[in-house]
């Protein structure tokens, strides 16, 4: 049995570090673990220009815990008004590394996103130019379809009429949580990959529903019916070189998780790694790990592989925080309902 394992330091390709009070709280439990993180741009108001990813990325940087060696890749929020030229010079900063794409209402801070696509076509197009990868939160926001299957349609309905409207668009699909996002991603050429998040391989629906409804659960795009959860795990620990870690931790406040209309997002910063080391271990596939969590999503993004390590061991049963309290309210951190043996040694 293996009781220890050294990978490349990890890169998160999807993470919400929010602003002020909050993330001077969330930040240092990424930069514990992990190299680099694709910063999500959904902040109130939206990181839109490269001026406000230049000014967001300096206030990441203040809040580096000291001796931090972490590297925040900054994404633009595309609306309808954004501007090519500016997508261009953002790519050439060497800041800017995506641009995320939120159809209108469909989760958190969404509703600067895209309504009408002919209006993004010039900025998409000047991103297929120049390579510059679209991040994409895939569900459709129609409430006549129902919220599990939102996914799917939106694959059928939006994604695959869009990458064939932009051939050579790099497009990374976000947390999917569906088998059917599995297969097309894996059927995908070179321009096509998919994060998956922590949470979506540990919980199905059931998780979030049964015996009381379990607020921290609850997250964009929900999770759901167990046989997707399987097809997800199936997925992350294949190997497949354009499908990696995105955990899509989303800290929320818990008096605004538990509400009468509690807010979407899981916080797993904190033991995404311990977590990771514990399925890929069930899964037989411990040697994958670094793939997925350290080697495929660098590589999409045109990224030089870390050249530092990081060291999990296996012993007693992990004891997480339960929360990691901040100015702005505690947030709890993401419970798998197991017990975890595995912890960072260094
Ligand atoms: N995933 C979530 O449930 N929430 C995210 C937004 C997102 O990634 O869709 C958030 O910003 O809280
Ligand atoms: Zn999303
Ligand atoms: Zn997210």
């Amino acid at each position: 049995m293996q009781n220890t394992i050294t990978i490349r330091r990890p890169d998160d390709m999807h993470l919400h570090l929010r602003d002020g009070a909050m993330l001077a709280a969330v930040l240092p439990e990424t930069t514990r673990h992990f190299a680099r993180a694709i910063i999500m741009p959904n902040l109130v108001p939206p990181v839109v220009t490269l001026d406000d990813a230049r000014a967001y990325h300096g206030r990441i940087m203040a809040a580096l815990p000291a001796g931090a060696d972490f590297q925040p890749l900054m994404v633009l929020y595309l609306t309808e008004g954004t501007d090519p030229v500016d997508v261009a010079a953002a790519k050439a900063s060497g800041l800017v590394h995506a641009v995320k794409l939120y159809p209108a209402g469909a989760t958190t801070n969404s509703h600067s996103g895209v309504r009408d696509f002919d209006k993004v076509m010039p900025v998409l197009e000047k991103m297929a130019e120049i390579g510059l990868p679209l991040c994409v939160h895939g569900e459709v926001t129609d409430p006549s379809v129902d919220i599990f299957d939102r996914e799917a349609v939106f694959i059928d309905t939006v994604l695959d009429p869009l990458r064939r409207r932009v051939p050579g668009l790099r497009v990374v699909m976000e947390h999917i949580t569906t088998s059917e996002g599995a297969a097309y991603a894996m059927a995908g050429d070179e321009t096509l990959a998919a994060t998956i998040t922590t949470h979506h391989l540990i919980i199905n629906r059931n998780h979030i529903l049964a015996g009381g409804i379990k607020p921290h659960y609850y997250c964009l795009p929900v999770a759901k019916r167990e046989s997707h959860r399987l097809a997800l795990r199936r997925a992350a620990t294949s190997g497949h070189p354009r499908i990696f870690l995105g955990t899509d931790s989303a800290p929320h406040a818990d008096h605004l998780k538990e509400h009468a209309c509690g807010c979407a997002g899981c916080f797993t910063a904190t033991n995404t790694m311990p977590l990771l080391a514990h399925m890929f271990e069930e899964d037989g596939a411990l040697d994958r790990l670094e793939g997925f969590t350290s080697v495929h999503g660098a590589q999409f993004y045109g990224l030089p592989l870390s050249d530092q390590t990081l060291t999990l061991t296996k012993g007693d049963a992990a004891q997480f925080p339960a929360k990691i309290l901040s100015d702005a309210g505690p947030v709890t951190v993401f419970d798998p309902g197991f017990p975890v043996h595995w912890h960072v040694s260094n």
